[in-house]
C-alpha cells in the first residue's frame, strides 16, 4: 500500500500504490506512516519523494471508509509527522492531488508538479472539509481570499495555476519523480522551518470581517441548505484568527458535525451513484463492459431549435464534425448565429480558438447521408417525427445510428418507421443542452446493445452523465414530474399562492421553485401537450372546465392562465409578474391572487391554510412514489439511476440525494404512512397511492437504498 526504496544513495522513494487513484485507505495510512518513520530513521536517508503510481499522486481519502467505523492511523497526525520531521519532503504530484492527497502534499515541504496535474480540495462536494490541516495550511500557504475560494467550491485547478498560486514550486514537463528528486538532493541541509505550513501566520488581510461576511452570504446564496459550504468559511475563520492548533480542533469539530450529517450521506451516495449509472445493464445480458460503442465521428442534427442548438454545440465541443440541418432558410440563418455565437462566447472565455471548422448547415437531409449518427430534435409531434425517421430512412447510409431528442413520445413507434430499428435510441437533452449534464438514453425494446452503448458513450464524450431508461411516456425524469407538477397546481385549488408553493421548495432547496421553473420555461409549452394528449378539446366546457379528466383529478388553472396570454417570462406575465416580456425578476402578482380566489369560489372549493411541510410532502412524496412505480414497471435499472436524473437534470438539490435517497432518508415507513395519508384525503389522485414497492420494501424492514433492486419485480424490465 506504500512501498519504499532507496535510490540515489540518500534519497528515500516512498510509493502510494492503491488502484486506481491511490485513495488514502487505512492499509495506505500505515503504509505511509511505517515507511515515513522507517525514512526518519535511516541515517542514510537525508530526504524523501513522495509519488503515487500509475500516474496517480493521490485521489484523497478513501470515500468508501467514511461509511465504516474509522480503523487504522489517522491522517492528521501522519500529516503532521511528515510535517515535523527533520528530513525534507518532496511530493511529486502527477495525475491528481484531490481532498486528502492534497493536504498530505501540504504536509510535505516541497511539492513539485507535472504540467498536466490537477489539483484541489472537493471534500465540500462530499458535503465535508478539508480536515486533514486543508483549512488550516491553505490559507497560511495562499492567502485567506484563495483559500475561500478552493475549498468552498471545490474547484480542480491545473499545476500552472498552483504554480502561480505558490501552492506548488515547480513545474515539470517531464519525469515528476525525477524532478522531485533532483529538488529533494538540491534542498538538504537547508532550514525547514520556513516550509513547514502549520507554523506560518496567515498573511495579512485588511477588512477581514468584510471578506468573511460576503464569503458567508455567497454560500448561502449558492449552495441553498448546504450546510459544508458554511461549515468551510467557519474553518477558514478559524485560521485566520487562532493559533493553528486552536485552528485545527475547529476543523476537527465542524468536521464532525458534518460527518454525521444526512447531508455528508446524501453527497457521498451521488458521488457513487454517478458513477454507478455508467455501468448499464440490459436484460438481455448486454452491459457496460461487454458491449462495443462505435466510434462516433460524424454526426447529424435536424432541427436548429433551443434544444438542436445546445445539441450542435455539445457535440462540436466533443470534436464531433456536425451537418445541422433545418428546413427553412430564416430558421437556419438564425441557428447559424446563435450556435456559432455560443461556441466563440464559450473559446473566448477558454482563451482558444473555437472549432466551427466543424460545422456545416444544410437545408436539406440529403447532405446528412455519409454520418455516422443523426440526432433529431424536431417540433415534439410524433407524425412529425415518423416523416423525418422514414425519410432518414431513405437517405442515410444503412449503417447509420438514428436518434430521436423527444422529451417523452415512444420511441419504439418511432423505430417502427425506418428500415433499422435496433440503430434507433432515445436521446433525451435537457434545455440548454448545452449547460445541463443530463442525458437520458431512452432504448426501445428494439435498441441494439451497440446502439445503446454508442449513445451512452457519446454522452460521456459529451460530459454529460448518460442514464440508460426505459421507453414509456415522459420516460423517467417527465413522466415523474408529472405528479409532482400535479401536487403543485392541486395545492394552489386548496387555498396555496405560487408563492407559498414556491418559497416552501426553494427552502428544501431547489433552485426555483415550480411555479418560477414553469414561467421560465414557457406554459404555453405544457398547455399544447395537454391539447396533443386529449386532456383538452372541444368537449371541455370553456365557461367552466371540468376537474375531472380521463378518470382522476385534473386543474384547469393552468389552461385558464394560457388562455389569457400568460405564458411566463416571455410574456411578461405567467404564475409571476415581470417587468416586461422576457423579464426574469419574478413578483407575486395581486391579479392572481384573485383570479385564484375567484376559480375557488367558483368550483365550491374551501380555501384553507396549508403548512410549508404539508406543500414539500405532498410535491416530494408524490415525485418518489412515482419514481417506486418507475423501478416496479422496470424502467430504470435502479434508484440510483432515477437520483441522477434529477440531481443532474432537475435542479434537485444535490444535498438531499436525489427523491429516492430522501424517501430513504424520511425513512419508507413515514413516506409511506403520509402518502396513506393524503390519498385517504384526496381518493381522486392516483399517484398518491403508494406504490407496491414502496410497501414491500417497508415489509421487508426497510433495507438499504443498494439493496432494493432485490425487491424489484424485474421479470418485466423493459430495460
Ligand atoms: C467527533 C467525530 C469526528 C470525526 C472527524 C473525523 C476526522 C477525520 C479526518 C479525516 C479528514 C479527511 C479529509 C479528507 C477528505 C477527502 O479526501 S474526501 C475525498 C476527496 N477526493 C475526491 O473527492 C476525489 C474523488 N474522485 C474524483 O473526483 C475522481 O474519481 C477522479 C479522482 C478525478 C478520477 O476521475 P475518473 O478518472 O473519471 O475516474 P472515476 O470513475 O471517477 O474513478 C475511478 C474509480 O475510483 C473510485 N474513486 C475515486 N476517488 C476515490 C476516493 N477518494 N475514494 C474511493 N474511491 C474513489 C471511483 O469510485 C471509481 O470506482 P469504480 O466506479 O469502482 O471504478
Amino acid at each position: 500500500m506504500a512501498q519504499y526504496a532507496r535510490t540515489k544513495g540518500s534519497i528515500a522513494l516512498i510509493t502510494l500504490t492503491n488502484p486506481p487513484v491511490n485513495a488514502l485507505s487505512s492499509a495506505v495510512r500505515k503504509g505511509i506512516t511505517e515507511t515515513v518513520s522507517r525514512a526518519l530513521n535511516d541515517t542514510q536517508v537525508k530526504a524523501v519523494v513522495l509519488c503515487g503510481e500509475n500516474g496517480q499522486f493521490c485521489g484523497g481519502a478513501d470515500i468508501k471508509e467514511f461509511a465504516k467505523p474509522m480503523s487504522g492511523p489517522a491522517l492528521v497526525p501522519m500529516i503532521h509527522a511528515i510535517e515535523a520531521g527533520e528530513k525534507p519532503v518532496v511530493a511529486a504530484i502527477e495525475g491528481i492531488a484531490l481532498g486528502g492527497g492534497l493536504e498530505l502534499a501540504l504536509g510535505c515541504h516541497y511539492r513539485v508538479a507535472h504540467a498536466k496535474a490537477r489539483m484541489g480540495l472537493p471534500e465540500v462536494t462530499l458535503g465535508l472539509l478539508p480536515a486533514a490541516g486543508g483549512t488550516q495550511r491553505l490559507p497560511r500557504l495562499t492567502g485567506i481570499p484563495t483559500a475561500l475560494e478552493l475549498i468552498t467550491t471545490g474547484r480542480h485547478i491545473t499545476a500552472q495555476e498552483a504554480l502561480k498560486l505558490g501552492i506548488v514550486d515547480k513545474v515539470t514537463d517531464g519525469n515528476v519523480v525525477d524532478a522531485a528528486m533532483e529538488m529533494a538532493l538540491s534542498v538538504i541541509g537547508r532550514p525547514l522551518s520556513p516550509r513547514r505550513l502549520s507554523t506560518l501566520s496567515t498573511p495579512p488581510l485588511a477588512n477581514l470581517d468584510g471578506v468573511f461576511e460576503a464569503a458567508m452570504a455567497q454560500v448561502k446564496r449558492r449552495s441553498r441548505g448546504a450546510m459544508a459550504p458554511v461549515a468551510c468559511v467557519k474553518a477558514v475563520r478559524a485560521a485566520a484568527e487562532l493559533p493553528y492548533s486552536q485552528g485545527m480542533k475547529r476543523e476537527l469539530e465542524l468536521m464532525g458535525t458534518l460527518m454525521s450529517s444526512g447531508q455528508a450521506k446524501a453527497l457521498q451516495y451521488c458521488f457513487f451513484a454517478q458513477r454507478a449509472v455508467g455501468k448499464w445493464s440490459l436484460p438481455n445480458g448486454a452491459q457496460w463492459n461487454n458491449s462495443r460503442p462505435r466510434d462516433i465521428r460524424t454526426a447529424g442534427v435536424i432541427g436548429l431549435g433551443t434544444m438542436g442548438r445546445g445539441i450542435v454545440v455539445s457535440l462540436v465541443k466533443a470534436g464531433i464534425s456536425v451537418v445541422a440541418v433545418e428546413m427553412e432558410e430564416k430558421q437556419l440563418d438564425l441557428g447559424r448565429k446563435e450556435v456559432t455565437g455560443i461556441l466563440e462566447r464559450d473559446a473566448k472565455r477558454r482563451g482558444v480558438t473555437a472549432p466551427l471548422h466543424l460545422i456545416s448547415f444544410a437545408l436539406s437531409l440529403q447532405s446528412l447521408r455519409g454520418v455516422d449518427l443523426v440526432i433529431e430534435a424536431v417540433f415534439e409531434d410524433m407524425e412529425l417525427k415518423k416523416r423525418v425517421f422514414a425519410d432518414l430512412s431513405r437517405v442515410c447510409n444503412q449503417n447509420t445510428m438514428l436518434c430521436t431528442n423527444t422529451s417523452g413520445l415512444d420511441v419504439d413507434q418511432i423505430a417502427s418507421v425506418t428500415d433499422r430499428p435496433p440503430l434507433v435510441v432515445g436521446m433525451h437533452f435537457f434545455a440548454p443542452a448545452h449547460v445541463m449534464k443530463l442525458l437520458e438514453v431512452v432504448c426501445g425494446p428494439r435498441s441494439s446493445a451497440e446502439a445503446v452503448a454508442t449513445a451512452m458513450s457519446l454522452g460521456k464524450r459529451m460530459g454529460k452523465v448518460s442514464v440508460a431508461v426505459g421507453n414509456c411516456p415522459g420516460f423517467v425524469g417527465n413522466r415523474m414530474l408529472k405528479s409532482y407538477m400535479d401536487e403543485s397546481v392541486f395545492l394552489l385549488e386548496e387555498g396555496a399562492s405560487p408563492e407559498q408553493v414556491d418559497q416552501a421548495l426553494e427552502e428544501f432547496g431547489f433552485a426555483l421553485g415550480i411555479f418560477k421553473v414553469g414561467d421560465l420555461s414557457g406554459l404555453d409549452v405544457g398547455w399544447r401537450v395537454r391539447k396533443s394528449s386529449g386532456l383538452i378539446g372541444p368537449d371541455v366546457n370553456p365557461t367552466f372546465p371540468s376537474r375531472v379528466r380521463q378518470g382522476r383529478r385534473y386543474c384547469p388553472l393552468p389552461d385558464l392562465l394560457c388562455e389569457q396570454g400568460r405564458w411566463g417570462q416571455k410574456t411578461g406575465r405567467g404564475w409571476y409578474l415581470y417587468d416586461s416580456a422576457g423579464g426574469r425578476v419574478a413578483r407575486p402578482d395581486p391579479e392572481i391572487q384573485r383570479f385564484l380566489q375567484d376559480y375557488r369560489l367558483r368550483y365550491g372549493i374551501p380555501s384553507r391554510r396549508i403548512s410549508e411541510q404539508e406543500v414539500v410532502e405532498r410535491c416530494v412524496f408524490a415525485l418518489a412514489n412515482e419514481g417506486f412505480q418507475v423501478l416496479e414497471d422496470g424502467m430504470a435499472a435502479g434508484p440510483e439511476d432515477i437520483d441522477m436524473v434529477y440531481v443532474f437534470g432537475y435542479g434537485w438539490p444535490r444535498h438531499r440525494g436525489g427523491p429516492m435517497f430522501h424517501a430513504a432518508q424520511v425513512g419508507l415507513p413515514r413516506v409511506l404512512q403520509r402518502l396513506e395519508f393524503y390519498y385517504r384525503e384526496n381518493p381522486d389522485i392516483p399517484h398518491l397511492q403508494p406504490s407496491a414497492l414502496l410497501r414491500r420494501l417497508v415489509g421487508a424492514g426497510s433495507p438499504p437504498i443498494q439493496q432494493w433492486k432485490q425487491y424489484i419485480r424485474s421479470t418485466h424490465s423493459q430495460l
